[in-house]
């Protein structure tokens, strides 16, 4: 089994009286692509601010590389590359004057070949030498992710970064984040409060609603499990019309005077309705609801009156 490179075990934040994170606990794995999906305030900036050692944590630990952020914070932190609010660039200077000037300020050094190689690895090749000031912000963000990646971070965190992109600029950063996870074997940890985005862009997400974890699922797993094909039907007598589906073995359940019954493909719903009408029961009503992940992060998520 991989060993983790971020663990956070049941960490909690109180400021003041109030409990903004309540107990946390969560893995990253290498190669991983990691969103921490939720809505606006759910706790996410803070989240990450306590795993790069911005904020104490009020209860519990995290360790980067198994260093504990707190009482190993220099050998912690020399494991992270992050991009929390908006990377700080000199737009005057080119992207690769930019790179040197912070390659020059690192604790370790930091190769000209490594340079060379980030840049590749952003697909900023071709514009390096053109000053920031040229660049679209979804150039800036790439050659921010590139300074956040120079000195060989074992995980980087982007706290919402396709926040002011363009669909365009988005894709690309998206697909950025997963060719660089991938080829460099790194973990990624990313915030959005934007589903359909982390759909495309993650291994596995973590949804968090008020400072808590609600669930936590490889993206495929969640997708198939919330991919459902739902069909609601109102039948006479609803209690008879459900044990009687039961038993030719369709999946059924009933929720306010309503019967779903799962399918897999078109012809289950004609089949579906030849059955009720065989059946001798009357058939009223039979439409179709598709049972997204969106519908059930919006229900997950859904402010409680
Ligand atoms: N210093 C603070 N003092 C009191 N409350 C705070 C403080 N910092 C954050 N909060 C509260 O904690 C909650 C979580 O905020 P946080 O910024 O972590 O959420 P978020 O998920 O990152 O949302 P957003 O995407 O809007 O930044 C919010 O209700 C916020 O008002």
């Amino acid at each position: 089994m991989t060993e983790p490179v971020a663990q956070i075990k049941n960490v909690k934040k109180q400021i003041g009286n109030k409990t903004i994170i309540h107990g946390i606990s969560l893995n990253v794995y290498p190669g991983e692509v990691f969103g921490f999906l939720g809505p606006n305030g759910a706790g996410k900036t803070t989240m990450i601010r306590m795993i790069v050692g911005l904020m104490k944590v009020t209860e519990g630990d995290i360790y980067i590389q198994g260093n504990h952020v707190n009482r190993e914070y220099q050998k912690a932190i020399a494991e992270v590359g992050a991009i929390i609010e908006n990377p700080e660039m000199y737009d005057f200077l080119s992207g690769y004057e930019n790179l040197k000037h912070y390659a020059r300020l690192a604790v370790k050094p930091i190769s000209e070949d490594r340079i060379k190689e980030i840049v590749r690895l952003v697909g900023l090749s071709g514009r390096i030498n053109e000053k920031v000031k040229g660049y679209s912000l979804g150039m800036k963000q790439r050659l921010g992710i590139a300074q956040a990646l120079l000195h060989s971070p074992s995980l980087l965190i982007l706290d919402e970064p396709t926040n002011g992109l363009d669909p365009a600029g988005i894709r690309e950063i998206r697909e950025y984040i997963r060719k660089i996870a991938h080829e460099e074997n790194l973990a990624v940890f990313v915030s959005s409060h934007l589903l359909a985005e982390m759909q495309l862009m993650c291994d596995r997400i973590g949804i968090i609603q008020h400072g808590r974890l609600l669930q936590v699922e490889k993206m495929d797993m969640l997708l198939n499990k919330h991919n459902k094909r739902i069909v609601q039907i109102n039948a006479h007598p609803l209690g008879k019309v459900i044990e009687y589906l039961q038993a030719l073995s369709w999946s059924v359940h009933q929720s306010n005077e309503i019967a779903h019954v799962e399918i897999e493909k078109q012809e289950d719903i004609a089949k579906l309705a030849s059955d009720i009408v065989k059946g001798g029961y009357q058939l009223y009503q039979l439409n179709e609801k598709h049972e997204s992940l969106e519908n059930t992060f919006l229900e997950l998520t859904k402010e409680e009156l």
